[in-house]
């Protein structure tokens, strides 16, 4: 007899492994971190003595599940924003509130309380992209958790780094120390192409083959990510970060929803594991992978939650039953993505595409222990049909639920007994996890208050000079101007000419101001649109009055460039109204008695109000504004106006009107 440390006996044993073999009834025999051999109970029993037995009572037992991609800590931010697109709910509202709150302390908790609900749920196993990610780690290998840990490298400033590159050597440091863990498996997480430049994305491809470490990517998650990468780069996702040499690492995708066959065939060539994400895709609307596809072409497409802001849970279970349901309904095919099918990706498939599938997976001598035990006795899943080796497949992906896990075991240690965990305390990561929930809701409360600090959470905005000065007088000709501009009194130092269009948001309380989304379009003077350039605008309430026939306004006025579309701002700011107006623009800047003003001369085309000259000029000081108004009146006079009736309002306050 061969001594082992413990037998599961008497179990129903799934073993999916390539022939998907099952035991029933089947042991398995454990020494140490291994899975010693599998077999019939009788063979086992026979050929094996244990310090413990466990006498499973027909329950079946498993490989632990592989939840291949999700962000842990995120579990403190489950519902705290919901029913968003993806680019408004990540750029809008995770990154401020990480920006904000994301520390190593709230990494660690968020990753205890995931911690807890994975094991429940029999996860043995996740990949995780996020920041902190040495918390993420210590905080798994804790809760004895098998991870894939991947610190976040993004272009922007981070919770954990002010630069990409400080990013990289935390990254750097971190795998150094969590190579060799037995749990964890270190690794590099760009977040995706399109918050990642190209030397960003290289530098991580470069340390993760320098390490031999996986790397993890969000890609070709939703339309607008493919169309921006066409713009900007002429080709789809797939081609560019093969084009940029991403593919020579291991690389776990995520998503890859956007994908068509010629890029499939480069994943299955580059044996990019992919990692599908059925309740995020249909959260966020990004649209249906072509998983059938993919796995028929022989890719490893494994299963994972994504992060809890955008499932808003962990439960593979509910992920397998997804998977196959709407890979079905979208082929409208019933035979797609079946159980055993299902089952693998959850498990065997799900390690592959984790490059783990030398130790992890299926339940095979010389692999490691994790292992679930699932209660199918209960009445939603019952009665049992046995017939069919299918049959228990289906069993466990179409009517089993998280809470029928009974016991967990990795590395060959217990997590979970009979429901009881053994590592966590479950009370008191609750309490503190409450403690973040209403620190978050504050601090949410009091931004959506301010539209200025909800622009300020998203774009990078300057104040500028609060008095400005201006004059508006309607115009008949504009050769006429163009004339009158030649005087040697005027000197221009440059002039512009522009197709400008405007959207003005108001809001419920009109002290928030007005925010103007702007689209110019540059023309050369040959007329053709050469460059376009979109700007936002804050524009506070104005205080006006009229000085030497000109208007002098104070008002607060911050600029920020625009970096995402005009319906991602309005689906943030949610404004009450909004107008919009289109105007030809030609502009001048000028100097007239050494002083500096713009020259705008303006055709509205929607609404069609007419052509009227501008005259502006900006300062910071109140009595600079005033001298500069004399001026205005004067600069009126040189351009032949002063007989025309000035008006002082702003354009949209024109069409209001
Ligand atoms: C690199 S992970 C950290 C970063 O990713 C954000 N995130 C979470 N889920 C998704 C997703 O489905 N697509 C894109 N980005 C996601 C998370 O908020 C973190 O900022
Ligand atoms: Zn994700």
């Amino acid at each position: 007899m061969q001594e082992v440390d413990l037998i599961f006996k008497n179990a129903r044993v799934l073993t999916m492994d390539s022939e998907l073999r099952q035991f029933e009834p089947g042991a398995v025999a454990i020494k140490g971190d291994e899975i010693v051999a599998v077999d019939k109970e009788e063979a086992i029993l026979k050929k094996y003595n244990a310090r413990e037995v466990v006498n499973c009572q027909d329950k079946v037992l498993m490989p632990g599940l592989v939840n291949a991609h999700t962000h842990v800590p995120m579990t403190l931010l489950r519902g705290v924003a919901d029913d968003l697109r993806l680019d408004v709910w990540l750029l809008g509202h995770m990154m401020p509130v990480e920006r904000e709150f994301v520390s190593p302390e709230f990494v660690r908790l968020g990753t205890l309380m995931a911690s807890a609900e994975l094991i429940r749920s029999g996860v043995t196993t996740f990949a995780d992209m996020y920041y902190y990610e040495e918390q993420v780690a210590q905080a798994a290998a804790e809760a004895g958790l098998r991870a894939v840990c991947g610190e976040t490298v993004i272009k922007f400033p981070s919770p954990d780094a002010q630069s990409y590159e400080e990013s990289l050597e935390y990254t750097r440091d971190f795998i150094k120390r969590w190579k060799d863990h037995p749990l964890i498996t270190p690794s590099v997480a760009p977040h995706a192409p399109y918050t990642c430049t190209t030397e960003i994305l290289q530098a991580a491809t470069e340390l993760a083959l320098e390490f031999d470490v996986p790397v993890q990517i969000h890609l070709a998650e939703t339309r607008q990510e493919v169309e921006t990468m066409r713009r900007e780069h002429g080709i789809p996702v797939i081609p560019y970060i093969r084009k940029i040499g991403m593919l020579e690492a291991k690389i776990i995708g995520a998503h890859l929803v956007h994908v068509d066959e010629g890029e499939m065939h480069t994943l299955k060539n580059f044996n990019v594991g992919v990692v599908h994400n059925p309740s995020s895709n249909l959260k966020l609307a990004s649209g249906f992978a072509k998983v059938t596809q993919m796995s028929a072409m022989g890719i490893n497409v494994g299963i994972g939650t994504d992060g809890p802001a955008s499932n808003n849970d962990l439960d593979m279970f509910e992920e397998m039953r997804l998977a196959s349901f709407i890979a079905k309904g979208i082929t409208n095919d019933p035979t797609a993505l079946p159980a055993p099918h299902v089952l693998t990706m959850a498990t065997r498939i799900g390690a592959q595409a984790l490059h783990l599938d030398k130790q992890i997976g299926s339940i095979e001598a010389g692999k490691k222990a994790d292992l679930i035990l699932i209660d199918t006795s209960a009445i939603h899943n019952s009665p049992r049909y046995k017939r069919e080796d299918k049959m228990s497949f289906a069993q466990i992906v179409y009517a089993t639920k998280t809470f029928d896990v009974t016991d967990v075991l990795v590395n060959g240690k217990f997590l979970m007994r009979d429901k009881k965990l053994l590592t966590l305390d479950e009370e008191s990561l609750l309490k503190e996890a409450q403690n973040f929930a209403r620190r978050i809701d504050s601090f949410l409360l009091e931004r959506e208050k301010s539209v200025l600090s909800k622009l300020i959470a998203i774009e990078t905005a300057t104040e500028e000079e609060s008095f400005e000065v201006q004059i508006k007088v309607p115009v008949k000709r504009f050769d006429e101007i163009f004339e009158k501009l030649k005087k040697p009194e005027i000197k221009v130092v440059y002039q512009r000419h522009y197709l400008q269009y405007d959207t003005y948001f108001y809001f419920d309380d009109a002290d928030q101001g007005r925010l103007r989304y702007r689209e110019d379009e540059i023309i050369n003077p040959q007329g053709q649109i050469v460059k376009a350039r979109y700007r936002l605008t804050l524009l506070g309430p104005a205080f006006e009055r009229e000085f030497a026939h000109t208007v002098l306004l104070s008002r607060s006025r911050y600029l920020a460039k625009a970096t995402h579309s005009l319906r991602f701002y309005r689906e943030y700011f949610k404004p009450i109204k909004e107008m919009v107006i289109e105007k030809e623009r030609y502009r001048w800047k000028v100097v007239f008695k050494e002083t500096e003003f713009y020259i705008n001369l303006d055709r509205l085309v929607i609404p069609k109000m007419g052509d009227f000259l501008e005259i502006k000029s900006r300062t910071w000081s109140r009595h600079d504004a005033e001298e500069k108004a004399v001026l205005v009146a004067d600069l009126l006079k040189t351009l032949g106006l002063e007989a025309a009736e000035p008006i002082g309002k702003d354009y949209s306050d024109l069409a209001l009107e």
